[in-house]
Parts: structure tokens; sequence; C-alpha cells
């Protein structure tokens, strides 16, 4: 299956649910939640992927489930779950959720991101994963400097705090960025979800 191929005609999408606000929920997982990943994160011998290209700008800066132990992989699923039916309860969405990530992120100095979307282009054409909905970001820690997200079209630049989980639809309406970070190691977990089964990564939501 390619980015490319439509979902099923009359299957819900990201369009759905313009209009919602940007979710912001302080102290959403608990400190015990966060010591553990955090931990785990910071490990000398963290699995960070290198599969991608060292020119990637994702190349050693994410954790996939499949180099997760079986306990952080397990405790990743728990928060998720409760991130999706948050999510579900305050966008009132009745139909299943998937998602088709879950991973740990690492920010170094200079990292950065540029005004996207999620599922489409800015100008509004799909982009390489146009079936993406909704996106959630919790936050791990705060000993860094720069790394503000921002939203340009919202003019919003929510307080990041350890335990935030900010949430917030892909299309281009929703467009955000990441400020480069300018000294310290930011660390976030993040989650795409979809209504497109066909996308979901088999982990549980
Ligand atoms: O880390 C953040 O604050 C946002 C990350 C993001 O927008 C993304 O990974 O698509
Ligand atoms: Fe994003």
């Amino acid at each position: 299956m390619s980015a490319a191929d439509p979902a099923p005609h009359g299957m819900r999408d990201a369009r759905s649910l313009v209009g919602q606000p940007v979710g912001l929920e302080y102290d959403f997982i608990t400190e015990g939640e966060r010591k553990q990943l955090l931990h785990f994160a910071r490990s000398p011998d963290a699995p960070w992927e290198t599969y991608l290209p060292p020119t990637n700008v994702w190349h050693g800066r994410m954790i996939n489930p499949r180099s997760m132990p079986p306990k952080t992989l397990k405790l990743m699923e728990k928060i998720r779950r409760r991130t999706a039916r948050h999510i579900a309860r305050h966008y009132s969405i009745e139909e299943p959720i998937y998602a088709d990530t879950l991973q740990l992120v690492r920010w170094r100095p200079g990292d950065d991101q540029v005004a996207h979307a999620d599922c489409e282009e800015p100008d509004g054409r799909p982009n390489q994963t146009p079936w993406r909905a909704f996106a959630s970001i919790i936050y791990l820690n705060e000993e860094y400097e720069g790394g503000q997200i921002y939203f340009p079209k919202l003019g919003l630049r929510p307080e990041l705090k350890p335990r935030l989980l900010a949430y917030f639809p892909s299309t281009a309406d929703y467009l955000h960025g990441v400020e480069p970070i300018t000294s310290g190691i930011r660390y976030t977990f993040s989650c795409f979800y979809t209504f497109d089964p066909r996308r979901r990564d088999g982990h549980s939501v």
C-alpha cells in the first residue's frame, strides 16, 4: 500500500476535526511514568534508531516499538490507550481509533522542525502520511532551552512542561513547528492516530 492509496469512501479523516481546539492537558502522565520513560531514554545504551541514512533529520533520534524492552513498550501502549480515550472524549469521536506511531524522540542542540502539518502540505496537498487524523505529544523533561512548539496560524505558543499532553488535528489549519533546541536535550513521546485500520501499527490504542 502506498501513501497515495485513498481511504475507503466515507471514512472519517482529519478534516472532520477542523475547528477543534489544540488540546493541552498538564500533568497528564504521572511523575512515575515520566521518570520511567526518561530513565530509559537517557540510558547510555538506549536503542536510538539508525536505520535511516545519516543525512535524514530523524537519524539517531527516535526509538520505535521494535527496539523497546517489553516493559517500556507496555507502559507506552498503556499511556497511548489513555491518550486516545482522552482525545476521543474531548473531540467527540465515537469511531474506532488506530495509530501508526508510538515513539520516543530526542531533540539535540540545533534540532528543530519547520512549520508543517501532519497529514498535508501547508498548501493543502496530501503529504506522505495523508491518513493521519490527529497527533499527541507528551513532553518528558525541561532540562533544555529553545524547543518551543508554535502554531503560526493560531497564534499559539503553549508553555511546555514535563508531563504535558498536547494534541491537535493533522490538517494545515494546525500548522506547527518546533524552534531550535539551543542547549540540553528535549525528550518527547509522540503518536499519530488515524481512522484507517489499514494504517495501524499493531500496538494497542
Ligand atoms: O515535539 C513537538 O513539539 C512537535 C513534534 C511534531 O510536530 C511532529 O513530530 O510532527
Ligand atoms: Fe507535527
